[in-house]
């Protein structure tokens, strides 16, 4: 047998029972000696399981003869993955996919294992027209219950599902929904210190690179077909730096002029950092703090890739007041640490490792950064906070409280919003809260 599936296996494992990171898993297992075709494969069902993880269990109950928190945790993700595999993915055989499961099961599980998962998921296999006709029996609760619905359905916490459904409505949520668990698009930023974005989309066309431009960005571009472009010589030459379009737009929206004193509190690993200093042509100085030594280090490797010579990578810790920044910054960066809700297709394995007390001691965090950040400012200057993340814990009560804390500062909208919130299913983006402030002239009103 293959060791495809029990590769799969192991990085679910890991991954909901080991704390491990779904990209790193897979960033290993690239480097190991696996095909292109079976990586790919991989990709596809462990990515598939952790996005779709709640409606697969949802599944299982239903179908199960043995109650569901009596399957050992290693069949249960047999399960989960075969599961996911008849009714998400075409091109797999059923008898394949019934066939290595029962073998997965036959190595990890006891004697009575094998037959059970082969009789679960045949009879799962023979009702699957019925099943994908009747969303899995859960049409009723669509009318009796939409939050729960949507989350068994969608897969997503119940918190993340009232939350849009209390202020934006069903079909606002449900399409956020779908979305995320959609594949981004594949963006990158063009290094404008060294290449046009028109010429760099000129070279990658020659090379078969299927590309547009961003929409909202003027550096972004979205390419259809990434397939090998960390290998390329545009990448070693630091023409460009794979980043999402909202990401990009923040150091936009932040506009600093050149020859300006910046401040980046939470740097790492430099992707708005060096963002700004190509807004500024690499002149002026930007101070780029992080926590630790490691994550400085990820910010020196990228400006050293990117050509970059106006950054200044600094370990600080945001969350304590430093008098040597006191009003010495024409502008201020805080993308703060967050609980990340804005990155579900990237990092599904956020939907199942974040609380609502997570998000709520966050936001302690980010109230107290910002204090201390505002405090570098210079009369006049202006600063961004920022979040990848979409709660309001961690934007509108971090801004609001401040803002009435300290009348010195105005909030500066940002297209036509106090805080600018972008979406992967409107905007095709990450998710992301964007505020700007601005410190008076003339000191308090
Ligand atoms: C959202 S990420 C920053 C991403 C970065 N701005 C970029 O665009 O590439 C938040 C960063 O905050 C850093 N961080 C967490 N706690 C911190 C602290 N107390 N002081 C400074 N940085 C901190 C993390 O190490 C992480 O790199």
């Amino acid at each position: 047998m293959k060791n495809i599936r029990k590769k799969a296996l192991f990085i679910i494992d890991n991954v909901f029972y080991k704390g491990a990171f779904l990209k790193e898993e897979l960033e290993i297992l690239k480097k190991s000696d696996i095909s292109k075709r079976d990586y790919n494969l991989v990709v596809n069902i462990t990515k598939g399981v952790v996005q779709n993880r709640t409606l697969l269990d949802y599944i299982i109950k239903e179908h199960s003869k043995v109650k569901f928190k009596k399957i050992h945790k290693i069949i249960l993700t047999i399960l989960e993955m075969g599961i996911y595999q008849i009714f998400f993915l075409d091109r797999v055989p059923e008898y394949s996919i019934i066939n290595e499961s029962v073998k997965l099961a036959n190595i990890f599980g006891n004697r009575g294992s094998a037959g059970y998962v082969n009789g679960l998921l045949r009879n799962l296999y023979r009702k699957k027209d019925e099943l994908l006709e009747s969303k899995f029996g859960l049409m009723d609760l669509y009318e009796e219950d939409k939050s729960l619905f949507l989350s068994i359905y969608y897969s997503h916490p119940k918190y993340y599902v009232d939350m849009f459904l209390k202020d934006k409505g069903t079909e606002f949520t449900e399409d956020l929904l779908k979305a995320n668990n959609m594949e981004p698009p594949f963006t990158i930023r063009v290094n404008t210190l060294l290449i046009s974005r028109e010429d760099l989309r000129q070279i990658l066309d020659e090379k078969g690179y299927k590309s547009q431009d961003t929409t909202m960005s003027k550096f972004g571009i979205v390419i259809e077909n990434p397939e090998g472009i960390f290998e390329s010589e545009e990448f070693k030459k630091g023409y460009f730096y794979v980043q999402d379009e909202a990401s990009i737009l923040v150091s936009e929206f932040l506009n600093p002029e050149e020859n300006s004193k910046v401040l980046d509190l939470c740097s790492a690993p430099g992707g708005k950092t060096s963002s700004l200093s190509m807004i500024m042509g690499s002149s002026g100085e930007i101070v780029a703090c992080d926590i630790s030594k490691s994550k400085i280090s990820l910010i020196k490797e990228n400006i050293a890739r990117l050509g970059i010579k106006n950054i200044i990578p600094t370990i600080n810790d945001a969350e304590i007041y430093n008098d040597d920044f006191k009003d010495r910054f024409d502008y201020l960066l805080l993308d703060a640490p967050c609980s990340g809700l804005g990155l579900y297709r990237k990092k599904p394995e956020i939907k199942w490792n974040r609380s609502y007390e997570d998000i709520q001691a966050l936001s302690k965090i980010q109230k107290k950064m910002l204090k201390n950040a505002s405090k570098y400012l210079k009369p006049g200057g202006e600063m961004i906070y920022s979040t990848c993340t979409l709660t309001k814990e961690e934007n509108e009560d971090v801004v609001y409280n401040f803002l009435r804390e300290n009348n010195e500062f105005s909030l500066e909208k940002i297209n036509g919003e106090e805080i600018l919130k972008l979406y992967p299913s409107k905007d095709s983006t990450d998710g992301f809260s964007i505020a700007k402030l601005k410190r008076r002239t003339n000191g308090i009103k």
